[in-house]
């Protein structure tokens, strides 16, 4: 296979510029052009859209994304030491990569992606991961400013993210994601992709904003799913007395079965209890 670009190899780029990797950063570099240039089209079409990728490090996904025809990457990266280097790709891609110093849980890119289809994807730094991905999933108004979520995890967060009722990984972001997206693990990548290796096998997740979620309060679904999770092993008639409702009729208003647990409940399921909850409240300060 031809290379992806004619910029230096990534091994050279880390050591001209010290980029020895950082365990508080979540620093697991992808020296490897084939596999990010797989992600990079695990994302769907590139083609004139604009990216915005977390933590882009030595620039080895960021190089893919250009080379892959993005028309513009916006990339927001904590560690300053790898500034240098990114300069050295947005000199070769002229006027398509932003770089941004800063954290990525503090930056708002809405302003900066502008019209058009705009992709998330990144090698997350695991240590802020899941948190990312619940900003994302929680994003007001929806449909969201994404058009896709292409990320990688830790493979058991990866499971957890795409987990079907009734399995051990089903619980709270499995909800969430189900309820506002399509996800799927897109392929597993080993250990040894990375410099450091991690100690566990990561997962590529690739997750569609669905553009019409069934109709839904994300603060009544939060609730309901903390108290029905929070107790996973316990009965919902009793996991969800924390919620200060009448449980029994919301449960029977909802259709679900008092002995149900938690893990038996599908996303519509959820969906219903956290709408019927949301009344309950209300129809309670009503009458307070
Ligand atoms: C797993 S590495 C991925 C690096 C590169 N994209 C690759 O695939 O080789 C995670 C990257 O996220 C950066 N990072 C860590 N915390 C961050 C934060 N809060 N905001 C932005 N970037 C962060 C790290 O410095 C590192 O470059």
């Amino acid at each position: 296979m031809s290379a992806l670009d004619d910029l230096p190899p990534l091994r050279d780029v880390i050591r001209r510029h010290g980029l020895s990797a950082q365990k508080s950063l979540g620093q697991n570099f992808l020296l490897d052009l084939n596999l990010t240039g797989r992600i990079a089209r695990a994302s769907g079409p590139l083609e004139g859209a604009t990216v915005v990728e977390v933590g882009p490090g030595p620039g080895g996904l960021t190089r893919a994304l250009l080379a892959l025809g993005a028309r513009r990457v916006i990339a927001i990266e904590r560690d300053q030491r790898c500034l240098d280097a990114l300069a050295e790709v947005s000199d070769h891609y002229p006027g398509r990569l932003e770089v941004i110093s800063g954290d990525a849980l503090k930056v708002d890119v809405r302003p900066l992606v502008g019209d058009g289809e705009v992709r998330v994807v990144a090698n997350l730094p695991y240590n802020i991961a899941t948190l990312l991905l619940i900003g994302w999933l929680s994003t007001d108004p929806w449909p969201p400013w994404f058009s896709s979520l292409t990320l990688m995890f830790q493979k058991e967060v990866a499971e957890r993210i795409v987990a079907a009722p009734g399995s051990k990984a089903y619980g709270r972001l499995a909800v969430l994601a189900g309820w506002r997206t399509t996800a799927r693990i897109a392929f597993d990548v080993a250990p040894s992709a990375f410099v450091p290796p991690p100690k566990v096998t990561s997962s590529v997740v690739h997750l569609v904003p669905r553009s019409e979620p069934l109709p839904c309060a994300l603060s009544a679904l939060e609730k309901v799913t903390e108290a029905a999770f929070g107790q996973r092993r316990k009965m919902l008639r009793q996991s969800l007395k924390s919620l200060g409702v009448d449980t029994a009729a919301l449960l029977k208003a909802t259709g679900v079965e008092e002995t149900a647990r938690a893990e038996e409940i599908d996303v519509d399921g959820f969906v219903r209890l956290a709408n019927t909850f949301a009344q309950l409240k209300s129809g309670a300060g009503a009458a307070a």
